[in-house]
């Protein structure tokens, strides 16, 4: 690993690559097929977003929606890296938000567009402080929670992820390299729901972080 400081890798301007559709309770809810293979999709650096900034609603949507997912910072790089040695390729976590545009990703999905005015827009992925791999010693068991204004939303278990963590870097690094820096956003699980301006959310990963951020419109 290099000598830089991996806890803000955010700065690093590095690759977000999303997993969909990787919980079967939220393909369902949203009426999707449940994937026998990850559907991916990417985000561009400028979605990174901390806590003490506004995610801030596009001005072409409606409906934006939150989706609570467990992120892995790539900590060494590699192409086609083995289920078996995936792990150590793995640097850390963080707790993120895939803020979803639902109304502009429906529209694109009814015309077979892609999907990056729904997801990509500036402030779509706030992210958590980083949490050092040995803070989560077993990832594909922990429960990821968001309350919308105080009222729980998504409480769910990356246990119930059907592609797991390995499988993803093997999967994913057969087709895009994977670099130091890189974040892998895992899925959501079910309970994804709208939000408005000045609402809060609140999100965590029990007994390792919490984060919380204002929803906003930009003037
Ligand atoms: C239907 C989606 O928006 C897929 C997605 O991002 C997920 O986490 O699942
Ligand atoms: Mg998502």
């Amino acid at each position: 690993m290099s000598t830089r400081n991996i806890v803000r890798f955010w700065e690093w301007g590095k690759k977000i690559i999303c997993v969909g559709r990787n919980y079967a309770d939220h393909a369902i809810e949203l009426k999707n097929a449940i994937p026998s293979e990850p559907v991916l999709f990417l985000k561009p650096p400028s979605a990174y977003i901390r806590e003490g900034s506004p995610i801030l609603v596009p001005f072409y949507t409606s409906n934006l929606h939150h989706e609570v997912e467990l992120g892995v910072v790539i900590g060494k790089g590699g192409t086609a890296i083995p289920q078996s040695s995936a792990m150590d390729h793995v640097a850390g976590y963080v707790l993120c938000l895939d803020m979803t545009a639902r109304d502009i990703q429906d529209e694109c999905k009814a015309k077979g567009l892609p999907w990056t005015l729904a997801k990509a827009f500036n402030t779509s992925c706030p992210i958590s402080d980083f949490i050092p791999k040995e803070k989560i010693p077993d990832p594909g068991s922990i429960n990821l929670w968001l309350k919308v204004n105080d009222i729980l939303k998504q409480s769910g278990s990356t246990s119930q992820m059907i592609f797991s963590i390995p499988f993803l870097i093997n999967y994913i690094s057969e087709i895009i390299s994977l670099e130091e820096g890189d974040l892998i956003l895992t899925g959501t699980p079910k309970g994804v729901s709208s939000v408005q301006e000045h609402d809060e959310l609140q999100a965590g990963i029990d007994g390792i972080v919490t984060m919380t951020f204002k929803v906003d419109r930009k003037s």
